[in-house]
């Protein structure tokens, strides 16, 4: 399940201009998807110009193409800490009177256990987005890693909290979606997500939940790509 509708050229103008805050000597949390592709080959670039820099690859796609341009791999166990992660989002809620401004939907590439798990290790974590990302509210439907014998236990669980699972199916087999680390998704639709705190934390809860793409009070920086130019928003 992957939204679009955003330029490529408005991607690449967020991914860009997020890889220019990357300095020197920092390890960088490398997030998936069509938007971080270009701050990952952007970063690529400045490592042939003489940044030096290790990056922390959130899927085997992240990582498959920071290899290809040549920045340095390491991993969370090897690190004292992450000074930066680049991620996308597939909702970002762009409403500074909102309590969940800057509040995100992600895992449309079913990457956001790992996704999380580096973007919160992150001392910053900057978004790249088009504008074809940023809501009043979040109202996608959240994609819901699960244990492959727990998914229809936890599509129940999901029902009883008012969304509507589907299990995410695979374009180019028979079957799931089956995730990097084993397990499958279901993408829970509840409609308009007034509190997504709230909905975080009842997920959470839930046996069987790897983890869900909710990200809420994670995202320090939002870079929008546009046609003409990149706006920033901080929270
Ligand atoms: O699982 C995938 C990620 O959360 C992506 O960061 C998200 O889906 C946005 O991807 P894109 O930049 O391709 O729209």
């Amino acid at each position: 399940m992957k939204t679009d509708g955003g330029s490529d050229a408005a991607k690449r103008r967020a991914g860009e201009r997020a890889a220019e805050a990357v300095e020197d000597g920092d390890v960088v949390g490398l997030g998936t998807g069509s938007t971080t592709a270009h701050a990952i080959r952007a970063l690529g670039r400045a490592v042939d110009d003489g940044l030096e820099i290790r990056g922390i690859p959130t899927s085997f796609q992240s990582r498959r193409l920071a290899l290809e341009v040549g920045i340095p791999l390491t991993d969370l166990d090897a690190v004292d800490g992450v000074d930066v992660a680049i991620d996308g989002a597939d909702q970002v809620v762009d409403d500074p009177d909102a309590p969940a401004h800057g509040a995100l939907i992600k895992g449309g590439g079913a990457a956001h256990a790992r996704e999380k798990l580096v973007d919160s290790a992150a001392d910053r974590f900057l978004v790249v987005a088009d504008p074809s990302k940023l809501t009043e509210c979040l109202e996608r439907p959240v994609p819901v890693e699960v244990l492959s014998d727990a998914h229809t236990v936890v599509a129940d669980r999901i029902h009883e909290l008012g969304g509507e699972p589907t299990l995410r199916a695979a374009e180019r087999k028979d079957g799931p979606v089956v995730t990097d680390n084993g397990n499958l998704v279901l993408d829970c639709a509840f409609g308009r997500t007034d509190d997504p705190d709230g909905l975080a934390t009842r997920l959470s809860a839930v046996p069987g939940v790897v983890e869900h793409g909710l990200f809420v009070g994670l995202a320090d920086v939002t870079y929008v790509g546009r046609e003409d130019g990149v706006e920033r928003r901080e929270y």
